[in-house]
């Protein structure tokens, strides 16, 4: 018999989200299909792919914003989620500051707004008009803006767009932030190849189906990934080629042995 102050081993609390051979068929064709992705608690998963190769719809799908023909998407019940879409329906003519725009989906205590304002880095800004805002903070406050309920699952469709490399790299290292910060599990689309492949646990290529999928490392390797990016995959592939498991011999030059040079 058990002591009975033992403790028992906890359950595995299993995905946060589970997508399985989803597809979306729109206008005759499948826009995507054959899609099998599940994102954890703390987990960074980021979808990659051509322009038009139905990252926004898998997201979107996801999300239960777009129902899929095909496949089953499951969701933990109960789960709290923030959203980055890609673009928001903002009437720019008309004034809107950042307070209004934190609560244009529902009122929330001023500290609150403050708060995640804060956390993202832009927490002078709650009076600003969003018009005023640069590339890099607008991202910072729509990220802010979706962490406001604490989700489990952060969801950010090109949260680097409109930002300069610097920004692109702070953006990043915020996403890490928070995703060690709440716990949360964050599910991104991007087109950086190389910080995307620096930053994420598993990369999924999605052109129509996944290409491929896994740890950076690996699929940087893959020649599904080379085929579907042409010769910018080979810079990164070079990057993680080059991984520092040696030591240079100054007196003779780079080692050969990696050909990663
Ligand atoms: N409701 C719809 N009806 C018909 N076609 C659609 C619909 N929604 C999206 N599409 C098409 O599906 C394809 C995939 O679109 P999606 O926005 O998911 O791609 P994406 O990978 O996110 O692209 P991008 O990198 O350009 O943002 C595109 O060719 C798009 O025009």
């Amino acid at each position: 018999m058990l002591p009975t102050n033992q403790t028992q081993p906890a359950r595995a609390a299993g995905p946060l989200v589970r997508a399985s051979g989803l597809g979306v068929e729109r206008g005759g064709r499948f826009i995507v299909r054959d899609i099998d992705l599940t994102v954890s608690e703390g987990e960074v998963v980021t979808l990659l792919g051509p322009n038009g190769g139905g990252k926004t719809t898998t997201l979107r799908a996801i999300l239960q914003i777009v129902k899929p023909t095909l496949g089953t998407v499951e969701r933990r019940p109960g789960l709290r989620v923030g959203y980055v879409p890609q673009r928001l329906a903002i009437d720019w003519t008309l004034p809107l500051s950042v307070k209004r725009l934190m609560t244009l989906t529902g009122s929330q205590p001023r500290e609150r707004i403050e708060a995640a304002l804060a956390e993202t880095g832009v927490a002078h800004l709650v009076d600003r008009p969003v018009q005023a805002l640069s590339g890099g903070e607008f991202q910072r406050v729509l990220i802010a803006r979706a962490i406001l309920n604490r989700p489990q699952l952060l969801v950010l469709d090109e949260p680097v767009q409109g930002v300069d490399f610097a920004g692109e790299i702070a953006l990043y290292e915020l996403i890490g932030t928070i995703r060690d910060k709440l716990g949360c599990g964050i599910l991104l689309v991007s087109h950086d190849l190389h910080l995307v492949m620096a930053r994420t646990d598993r990369v999924i290529c999605i052109n129509t189906h996944v290409c491929c999928a896994g740890a950076p490392r690996d699929v940087a390797r893959d020649p599904a990934y080379t085929a579907l990016f042409g010769p910018r995959a080979a810079e990164v592939v070079a990057v993680y080629r080059h991984e520092h498991d040696h030591v240079h011999d100054e007196a003779h030059g780079p080692l050969h042995d990696h050909g990663g040079h």
